[in-house]
């Protein structure tokens, strides 16, 4: 059993029984294994790969994706872009190696919880088979907690699937290699962030985005200002772009495309398939245990992540929830607050939850954009400025990021927030602070009158609110 357990090993069982039992080692999963070994229940946690310790966050999703964004801005002039490239991308999957390992022994370190690497699948309502090999172990638990995560979609592209230049985010994070050519299908947060780090390395990158333009549930200017960046970067955008074919040729691939009749084609090296991420449901023997699936593929669950048959939940992007680190932290609060608290806590408690995009500069989001506002019947006032105009915010200056638009969306009849849009430097973390006002109340007015440190990218509240 050395292939699955090293504790397993020593004891030379082949079957567990467990308190808890949580399968996949994403954010929330290992959150609540974490807490409830901790209060003593013995808990099982299932990782199918040793590379996935930790979860797809810290090893091919946020972490290392930020890193990269992050380095891809610090390229010194002279320097080779592949050379430089791949020393960073290897420094980055070092970090991740470092952490994935951090997060192994976190875990294994505490003594009543049995990490399991190997794949599981249930065989009843309660009980799971985990496989690495030709090992297995039968694992049954009193509560069964499902945080599998997603897997990226392929679009059914003619020629996709079978280009050898086919990439996923997780097939780039983990080369080293810097495209000549990257095309780009699909302009969501991924493809944004990948095709503009890729840019900032070096590539040359085209995004081939469906939908008529970038950020589509953003408000005008705020998506006309982001294009206008990405643009500026040197990033071709098309969009309204329908791929209709992608074939291999001696020189690279190339992807054919239409925009209302009119064909394009871009003759590449790289094509990175960003179109979504699926729920992981497949091969968990889900039937077997009686948990039911919503059309979109996801688990079932109710307000407390219960799914249909009640000793099993499922946290994080399986239960077809919004995928993100912090999402799949706070389905971990909820879980906990069913098997140890009040049970009180629920998906329904959730407001006014922050977005970013890692660009350059991020955008981040919260609440209502200022048509959503007037759709639903707001008497709006609505407070926005070019962050290069903000004279109120030298950190701009200071940082040389410039670029952006901040803009903040308020009921003109409460005088509450109800919304924000912020591109520009440092609004991931300014984000929370609006975040925070709006679950609480705090008016539009205490928000610009508030004191903020100095230089910082928040005391733009100050000056933009004023003009309300
Ligand atoms: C490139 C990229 C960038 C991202 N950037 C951000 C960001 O900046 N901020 C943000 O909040 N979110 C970001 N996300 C989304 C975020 O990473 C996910 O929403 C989050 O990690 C989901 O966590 P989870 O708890 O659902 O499970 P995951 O962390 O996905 O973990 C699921 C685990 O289950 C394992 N598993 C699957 N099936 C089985 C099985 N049968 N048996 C055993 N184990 C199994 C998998 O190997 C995996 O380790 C990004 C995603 C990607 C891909
Ligand atoms: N910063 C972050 O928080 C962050 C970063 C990366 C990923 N994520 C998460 O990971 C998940 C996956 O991200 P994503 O950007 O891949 O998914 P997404 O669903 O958010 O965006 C996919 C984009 O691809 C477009 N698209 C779909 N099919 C297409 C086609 N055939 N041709 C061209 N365009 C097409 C869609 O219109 C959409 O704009 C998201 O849910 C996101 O929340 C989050």
């Amino acid at each position: 059993m050395t292939a699955l357990t090293d504790k397993t090993a020593a004891e030379g069982d082949a079957a567990l029984q467990a308190d808890l039992l949580v399968i996949g080692f994403g954010k929330g999963g290992k959150t609540l294994a974490s807490a409830l070994g901790r209060k003593g229940q013995r808990v099982v946690l299932v990782e199918q790969s040793d590379q996935m310790y930790g979860g797809t966050c810290i090893n091919i999703g946020c972490v290392p994706t930020k890193a990269l964004v992050h380095r891809s801005g610090e390229r010194p002039g002279a320097d080779d872009p592949a050379v430089w490239f791949e020393k960073n991308a290897r420094d980055v999957q070092d970090l991740t190696a470092f952490l994935n390992q951090k997060n192994y022994a976190m875990l294994d370190g505490i003594d009543t919880v049995t990490v399991v690497t190997g794949k599981a699948r249930f065989l009843g309502p309660e009980t799971v088979e985990v496989r690495a090999g030709d090992d297995r172990l039968l694992v049954s638990a009193g509560a069964i907690v499902v945080n599998t995560g997603a897997v990226p979609v392929v679009p059914p592209i003619p020629g996709l699937r079978e280009s050898a230049h086919l990439a996923t985010s997780t097939d780039l994070l983990r080369g080293t290699e810097l495209p000549r050519h990257l095309a780009v299908i699909g302009g969501g947060p991924l493809g944004l962030e990948f095709a503009q780090m890729y840019r900032r390395f070096g590539s040359e990158v085209t995004v081939l985005e469906s939908s008529p333009r970038l950020a589509g549930r953003e408000d005008d200017d705020i998506a006309g200002t982001l294009a206008a960046i990405l643009t500026g970067d040197g990033i071709r955008v098309v969009t309204g772009a329908s791929v209709t074919e992608v074939e291999d040729t001696e020189g690279g691939a190339i992807v054919r495309y239409e925009i209302e009749g009119t064909k394009g084609e871009v003759l590449v090296d790289r094509v990175l398939a960003a179109t979504g991420r699926r729920p992981a449901t497949n091969g968990l023997g889900l039937d077997a245990a009686g948990v039911e699936l919503t059309e979109r593929g996801a688990i079932a669950v109710d307000e407390h992540l219960r799914a249909s048959n009640p000793r099993v939940f499922a946290i994080g992007d399986v239960n077809g929830g919004p995928q993100f680190t912090y999402i799949s932290l706070d389905d971990h609060r909820i879980v906990a607050d069913q098997l140890v608290g009040s049970g009180r806590r629920s998906t329904a408690d959730r407001r006014a939850v922050p977005t970013t995009t890692f660009i350059t500069p991020p955008l981040s989001t919260v609440g209502l954009t200022e048509k959503a506002a007037r759709e639903a019947g707001h008497n709006v006032k609505v407070a926005a400025k070019p962050v290069a105009q903000i004279a109120a915010m030298p950190r701009a200056r200071i940082v040389g990021e410039t670029r952006g638009l901040f803009k903040v969306v308020v009921d003109a009849d409460t005088d509450l927030v109800l919304g924000a849009a912020l591109l520009g430097t440092d609004s991931q973390e300014m984000i929370n602070t609006i975040a925070l006002a709006i679950r609480h109340d705090v008016t539009a007015t205490e928000l610009r009158d508030a004191i903020y440190t100095h230089p910082s990218a928040t005391e733009a509240l100050n000056e933009v609110l004023g003009l309300l």
